[in-house]
């Protein structure tokens, strides 16, 4: 039997998980300049990984594929002092969601219906993953009690700017400013 326990495995990572257009990408590397941390878009590491464009990939093998390539990068990632900008299909993932969890906090970038139907424009164009012929609105709804459910924190971001956010960024996780 074990007398000393065994390390913990250190919570260095800040996760951002949300819908498409939420603002992940575009946040997370402010995000890490300021924390002084690294950052990773896991868009960008599929692409590298399979050495495509993630348009190719989901104009060639499709959206289901697509959904089981993110899947498996994300799962296996391993990354410390790193803030992590997701894309937002990763939440169909237990496995890729319980790694990205067991390295640090997730936060979830929310924003309301109207104010992502917006953003996003025609959801085909952006290559989303849904259903055939699924609505904005019923994704929405499909997505969000899995984003809550892995959520530590949740920002809403209608009406804040960038430089609001990055201020929730550091009121809400102080232990990870430098
Ligand atoms: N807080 C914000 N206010 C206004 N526009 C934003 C904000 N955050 C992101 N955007 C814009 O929304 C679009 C989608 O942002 P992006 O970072 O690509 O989102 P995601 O990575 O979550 O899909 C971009 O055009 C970006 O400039
Ligand atoms: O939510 C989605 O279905 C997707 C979101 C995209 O990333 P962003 O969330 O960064 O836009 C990208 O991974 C892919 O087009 C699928
Ligand atoms: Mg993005």
């Amino acid at each position: 039997m074990k007398t000393t326990p065994s390390p913990q495995p250190q919570k260095t990572t800040l996760t951002l998980t949300g819908m498409p257009g939420a603002g992940k990408s575009t946040l997370g590397v402010l995000a890490a300049k300021i924390l002084g941390m690294d950052f990773m878009d896991t868009d960008l590491l599929i692409q590298s990984h399979e050495k495509m464009r993630l348009s190719e990939i989901i104009e060639q093998k499709g959206l289901d594929a697509f959904r089981e390539i993110e899947a498996r990068h994300v799962a296996a990632l391993k990354v410390s002092h790193t803030v992590i900008a997701t894309g937002g299909s990763v939440i169909y993932s237990e496995k890729a969601m319980e790694n990205l969890a067991s390295q640090g906090p997730i936060l979830h970038l929310a924003l309301s219906l109207p104010e992502l139907a917006k953003r996003l424009g025609n959801l085909d164009e952006r290559g989303v993953v849904r259903k055939p012929g699924q609505s904005l609105e019923a994704l929405f709804h499909e997505r969000m009690p899995l984003y809550r459910k892995w959520a530590d924190a949740e920002i809403t971001c209608d009406g804040l700017s960038m430089d609001d956010l990055l201020c929730r960024i550091r009121q809400i996780f102080p232990p990870l400013s430098p």
